[in-house]
């Protein structure tokens, strides 16, 4: 199942750069490795906003959800998220 997903990111302006550090990095190798499983699509930055857009492709909903609850930065995200279906006027579909 497809799923476009935003993340709105909204760090404490008093967060220990210490925290703030490990938690990014965190955040980094939690999503490359499911980017490498595949599951994790894409990711873009969506131009001048702390936030990004990501292509999901997993098995279901509850998937998604674990996935997302997981994230380290999910404490200070708003996430938004858009089941996609296939759209009969894709040349790929034909
Ligand atoms: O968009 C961001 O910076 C938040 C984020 C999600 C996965 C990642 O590596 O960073």
């Amino acid at each position: 199942m497809l799923f476009a997903v935003t993340m709105d990111v909204a760090l404490p302006t008093d967060m220990d750069p210490e925290v703030r550090a490990d938690t990014l990095a965190r955040e980094k190798t939690y999503s490359q490795d499911l980017q490498r499983a595949g599951e994790w699509v894409s990711i873009w930055r969506r131009v001048g906003q702390y936030s990004n857009l990501s292509i999901f492709d997993v098995a279901d909903n509850e998937r998604l959800h674990d996935i997302l609850w997981n994230l380290p930065l999910f404490p200070y995200m708003t996430i938004d998220v858009t089941p996609l279906a296939t759209h009969p006027s894709d040349i790929a579909v034909g």
